[in-house]
């Protein structure tokens, strides 16, 4: 590829990804991280009250130890004050023991509660991770065909993994860091302020020695100055407040990068994913090269993106750091003045300097979850999006089902095109009247574009009537009746067999209840596929690629025709089924289809006239005009119209 060429092509492939993430940009759902979360913190109360009581014990260990030691200094002090020889210990050992078993103690608890506190999180985490994915795959099978339309794979798989592992993930730790930290910054704030500040007072002796001033009863004198170290706490408390709202300010702005970063991403999996599942065409079309070079330069455009969220974060995260580490520094020099004006005793700077260490972590820890609340609220503002779509297809799950189907398929003035919204869109179908008899086999032919596939999407119900209704079992009307329970009974075939990963037994069996492996072999058997399989090392257990790599066009059909044996419906839809083969697969197949077509209400798609030579009634379609001919195969070639056009052109073939 030229210099130019490829340019271009970053160029436009930069553009088409910004276009994507402009185009999802414009209306992002509105739901927020905790809106979204709020059922799951109902429904595992007893969970989350759990683990507040533990963050609340840790934290209340953590802060308690500035405390703790401020009374063992201040026992040390009077210890030091009360010696009467050089060699008695400013502390007597036995207390210095349980004061070291004490802390160690604490320690040790600490511990426990935080292993509990992750334990009991980390439960929550997983739980609403499940449910929140499950609860978008089924939105995801729920939503009706036009949902997926303009939508990249890529990108509805990201926001079904990524997106609600992350809501999983930050629904724990966000509200785990957040009430650690609120604990522990109000609770060392509140300990400052309880910190004992006896200030030893001093006077001058007659030979002009200082020394500690003893009152009239012999005690040493001192000065209480708890007001001292409220000034002081109240300066570090100033101090952090500024700094949290200035880290609050700066998060809607990560937020919105965020926000554009995730997009890029998912556009990015949803692009990786649609050439990967094309590697067919890339092969064939030798275009491996051109392919490797489009994702670097789509992951360009993703690491641009990428900085800019990580410029913003390093930048707040670097600016938090260093004024809080500075924090310890600025209370020492404080410190320091109050000392040299009598106001503070410094074995209380230890104290501080502890409580401030405890503070100064959650505030860092709240900046840092910042950026992944950032990035929660964005995976909960994309998986919301799925949520508040609307299906306008109502399957009535809750409705009595149709035990067998009965009777003949009405279509009754029907009209239908895929955007009844738009007005200026022309029908497709217009005022379509037609009776499908039971057990007989129809087949739509007419030029590309036509409609053909259409009315096989609405006999699926992928879509309903825009106008006019569609009645099975002669009256029932299709939107009132179960879904389900009608297409127990409706089998389809398509040009593009749809297969999964899985073996011949999963694949073979897909979509029939109760059924035996003796009963998937007799289907493989009357699809004329059961040499096949047993003749592969593993027969019936081989496990097939996502997309049947290993089968041929004509094998993935067999397969789809076996299954429907084994489904045995009685509706057959057959929607291009051998339009992909060529004429001597082709024919081998017919014979299949026909033996499965027989007794059942057959409905077939045909690009090919020789696959519907035996068909009961031909419908020939005609753009604007809609059924323009009907009659048999042998009927229709004799006659003049589109039919016998279309048989002249060389379609027979
Ligand atoms: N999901 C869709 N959204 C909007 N328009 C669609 C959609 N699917 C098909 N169409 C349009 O509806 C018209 C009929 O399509 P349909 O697939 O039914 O034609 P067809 O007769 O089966 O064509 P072919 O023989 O080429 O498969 C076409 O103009 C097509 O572009």
């Amino acid at each position: 590829m030229s210099t130019t060429k490829a340019q271009a092509s970053t160029n436009s492939h930069e553009e088409t990804l910004a276009a994507n993430t402009h185009e999802k940009d414009k209306k992002p759902s509105k739901m927020g991280f905790f809106k979204l979360l709020s059922i799951y913190y109902k429904q595992y109360w007893f969970r989350w009250l759990l683990l507040i009581i533990f963050v609340m014990l840790t934290a209340g260990i953590t802060v308690a130890l500035p405390k703790l030691t401020n009374i063992v200094m201040t026992e040390l002090q009077t210890g030091l004050l009360a010696r009467t020889s050089l060699t008695d210990p400013a502390m007597p050992w036995m207390t210095l023991i349980y004061w070291a078993i004490g802390f160690a103690g604490s320690f040790i608890v600490s511990g426990i509660f935080l292993y509990l506190q992750n334990w009991v999180g980390g439960s929550i985490s997983r739980k609403i991770e499940i449910d929140i994915r499950l609860k978008v795959l089924n939105k995801l099978i729920d939503l009706d065909m036009n949902y997926y339309h303009d939508k990249k794979m890529g990108d509805i798989l990201t926001r079904l993994i990524s997106d609600t592992q992350i809501l999983g993930d930050q629904a724990y730790q966000v509200p785990q860091n957040f009430l650690n930290a609120f604990f522990t910054f109000f609770g060392a704030i509140a300990i400052m302020f309880t910190l004992d500040n006896r200030i030893l007072q001093y006077t001058i002796d007659s030979s002009g020695q200082i020394i500690p001033q003893i009152d009239e009863n012999g005690n040493y004198v001192f000065k209480d100055g708890t007001g001292t170290v409220a000034e002081l706490s109240g300066i570090i408390l100033g101090v952090s407040f500024g700094i949290l709202l200035l880290t609050a300010f700066c998060f809607t702005f990560i937020r919105r990068l965020m926000y554009k970063q995730r997009q890029v991403v998912s556009n990015v999996n949803g692009d990786v994913n649609d050439r990967l599942n094309a590697i067919r065409l890339i092969k064939s079309s030798g275009t491996s090269q051109y392919e490797k070079e489009r994702f670097t330069d789509i992951h360009k455009n993703y690491y641009k993106v990428s900085m800019q969220a990580i410029r913003a974060q390093s930048l707040l995260i670097a600016f938090v750091i260093t004024t809080l580490t500075s924090m310890n520094t600025i209370a020492l020099i404080v410190g320091i003045v109050f000392v040299n004006q009598q106001k503070l005793d410094p074995t209380v700077m230890l104290s501080i300097s502890m409580s401030i260490n405890s503070l100064i972590f959650p505030i860092i820890q709240v900046v840092r979850l910042l950026g992944n609340l950032a990035q929660a609220s964005t995976s909960s503002m994309r998986v919301a999006d799925i949520f508040e779509q609307t299906s306008k297809i109502d399957v009535h799950e809750d409705r009595q089902g149709l035990s067998d189907i009965s009777g003949n398929i009405v279509f009754e003035n029907v009209y239908f095109k895929y955007d009844n919204d738009d007005e200026k869109e022309p029908y497709i179908l217009e005022n379509f009247n037609f009776k499908f008899t039971q057990g007989k086999s129809y087949a739509f032919v007419g030029e590309t574009g036509v409609g053909k596939s259409t009315i096989a999407k609405l006999l699926l119900r992928y879509y309903d009537p825009s106008k006019g209704t569609i009645y099975v079992n002669n009256d029932k009307n299709l939107k009132e009746i179960n879904l389900k329970s009608y297409l127990d009974h409706v089998g389809y075939v398509e040009q593009e067999p749809q297969l999964l990963y899985g073996t011949f037994y999963d694949n073979i069996g897909y979509g029939a209840m109760n059924v035996s492996k003796a009963d998937i072999e007799v289907a493989a058997k009357k699809a004329e596929l059961y040499d096949f399989i047993s003749s592969l090392p593993e027969g019936f257990d081989t496990v097939l690629g996502e997309r049947g790599f290993i089968l041929s066009g004509g094998q993935k059909q067999r397969l789809v025709i076996a299954r429907m044996f084994l489904r045995n419906p009685e509706i057959l839809i057959l929607d291009e089924a051998t339009s992909a083969l060529d004429n001597i697969v082709e024919k081998e197949i017919q014979v299949e289809l026909d033996k499965l077509m027989k007794g059942r209400t057959t409905i077939v798609i045909a690009h090919r006239l020789s696959t519907i030579k035996n068909v009961d009634q031909i419908l020939v379609l005609e753009k604007g005009k809609g059924v323009c001919q009907t009659g048999t195969f042998e009927e229709l070639k004799k006659v003049d119209g589109r039919f016998k056009k279309l048989y002249e052109a060389g379609l027979m073939n």
